[in-house]
């Protein structure tokens, strides 16, 4: 990753001999000579570090009036000071205010790279530090050896250190953002920022601002700033999440940023510049929303660069077992409770479950199944304790009384009849008592299945 750095120094020598010391240690710079620069310039560039002098002339604010005005807009912004005239009291003033440190002029240029180097080094850690916490709760890694997967993993492979764009597409809940965030892990911007933001839960009034960032003006006249998404993830990547769901006019202006890879924030005029890769995810249908005109054509094409498309989880029941282990230890982990095993009737129903809420509901399953299944410590799940929507796929296992002893001791209708009424009962139950989804569910038609359920004598009321 490029760094810039910002010369603020009203005496053109003293910036072009500094410029030539850091850009041979491959930093970009960029140079101010007042207040008024200095502030347009961090605005647009947000660049990785300042140095700044403290007494400028023609300058509508002093070395310190910038710092307080950067320590308000962009805390993590570090700012070495200079001066050439430095007083303890200065310095002491400055370092309240949040300098990272003073240098007095002359400066050897030794000591000034130093503090340079380690004032990056430490707020990158700083900042990754951040990133860290936020993303421990956040699985981003593909867990899953089915052919599916493996294939997906292996197109992510592929693309994802080129920095081309890319269109996640899947249905809710199978793992689109996991794939956003491991397309960012393994690109060459891992050390910027994954920022994600959600087009569909946010109110489309707040999404520009969001997306964009506010500026405005207060009485005196000072311009607060509030950086949105796209400035958060400059160096990084941005996933746009249910990309669908954005109002026409915004997606508009994402054409032009995207484009240009600049924008305004709202309210204010500076163009601002980023260098962001955007990730896009959706669980619709793109193509069809152009032909309603719900979505724009030209940034379709903008975003679907690549095209990758997350599996439904019944599309690879084989990873199942894998997800539930890795989510089991991971609930024990998070409430501090020992993870239980499961027999393998339990295992059976849930990989023969439907999965509508894919790896999300599977989570939420396990989750719920380690805190409300019946039994304690490192007790054996089985498959009665499964909540009432999955239920037991696995009626003559689950029931006991029709096991397959049980069965062998009757006669072929009476087995049968038998088998039909803990198969129905099972799937009813697996279904919270919805017969619509159960006929559905078993090919039979609802009429037949009530007839057939009232000839077993079940019952459909759950109470
Ligand atoms: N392959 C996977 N390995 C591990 N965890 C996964 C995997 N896929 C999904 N998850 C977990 O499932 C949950 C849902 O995943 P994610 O948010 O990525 O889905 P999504 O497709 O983006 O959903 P939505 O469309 O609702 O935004 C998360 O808790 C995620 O950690």
């Amino acid at each position: 990753m490029t760094r810039e750095i910002l010369i603020i120094d009203d005496e053109a020598d003293i910036r072009m001999a500094l410029s030539g010391i850091l850009e041979d240690e491959g930093y970009i710079v960029r140079e101010a000579a007042n207040s008024q620069e200095a502030l347009a310039t961090i605005h647009a560039r947000r660049p990785s570090l300042v140095v700044l002098d403290i007494w400028l002339n023609n300058s509508e604010l002093d070395g310190i009036g910038i710092l307080e005005a950067i320590k308000h807009d962009y805390n993590d912004l570090p700012v070495v000071m200079m001066s050439g005239h430095g007083t303890i009291e200065t310095a002491v003033s400055a370092i309240k205010i949040g300098a990272f440190d003073f240098v007095e002029k002359p400066f050897k240029s030794d000591r000034l790279l130093l503090i340079i180097n380690r004032a990056i080094e430490l707020s990158e850690l700083r900042r990754e530090n951040e990133r860290l916490k936020v993303s421990a709760a956040v699985q981003s890694s593909l867990i899953g050896n089915s052919a599916p997967v493996v294939q997906l993993q292996q197109a992510l492979d592929k693309v994802a250190p080129t920095g081309s764009r890319v269109l996640i597409t899947g249905p809710a809940g199978a793992g689109k953002e996991v794939v956003a965030r491991q397309l960012h892990q393994q690109s060459t911007r891992s050390n910027g920022a994954f920022v994600a933001l959600n087009c569909a839960t946010m109110h489309p009034d707040r999404l520009e601002s969001e997306l964009f960032g506010t500026e405005s003006k207060d009485e005196d006249g000072e311009t607060s700033i509030r950086i949105g998404t796209f400035e958060q993830a400059h160096g990084g990547t941005l996933l746009l999440d249910e990309v669908a769901d954005m109002p026409l006019e915004t997606q508009g202006k994402i054409v032009r940023v995207l484009q240009e890879q600049s924008f305004t924030r709202v309210g204010g005029d500076v163009e601002v510049e980023v260098d962001v890769r955007v990730i896009a995810s959706t669980n619709k249908d793109l193509q069809a929303l152009i032909a309603a005109g719900e979505f724009r054509e030209d940034l379709f094409y903008r975003l679907n660069v690549v095209p990758l498309v997350v599996p439904a989880l019944v599309d690879r029941r084989d990873d199942i077992p894998d997800l539930i282990e890795y989510f089991m230890d991971l609930s024990a982990k998070t409430n501090g409770i020992p993870a239980r095993p499961l027999a393998q009737d339990a295992m059976a129903s849930l990989q023969a479950y439907e999965w509508p809420g894919n790896v999300r509901q599977l989570r939420n399953v396990i989750d719920w199944l380690l805190i409300m299944a019946p039994g304690e410590g490192d007790e054996v799940i089985s498959a009665e304790m499964m909540p009432p929507d999955i239920g037991s796929i696995s009626p003559s296992v689950s029931s006991g009384s029709a096991g397959q002893e049980d069965l062998m001791s009757l006669s072929l209708r009476d087995a049968r009849e038998l088998f039909e009424k803990r198969y129905l009962e099972a799937q009813i139950m697996r279904f919270g008592g919805n017969i619509s989804k159960t006929s559905t569910f078993i090919g039979m038609e609802r009429s037949a299945l009530h007839r057939k359920l009232r000839t077993l004598g079940i019952s459909t009321d759950r109470n």
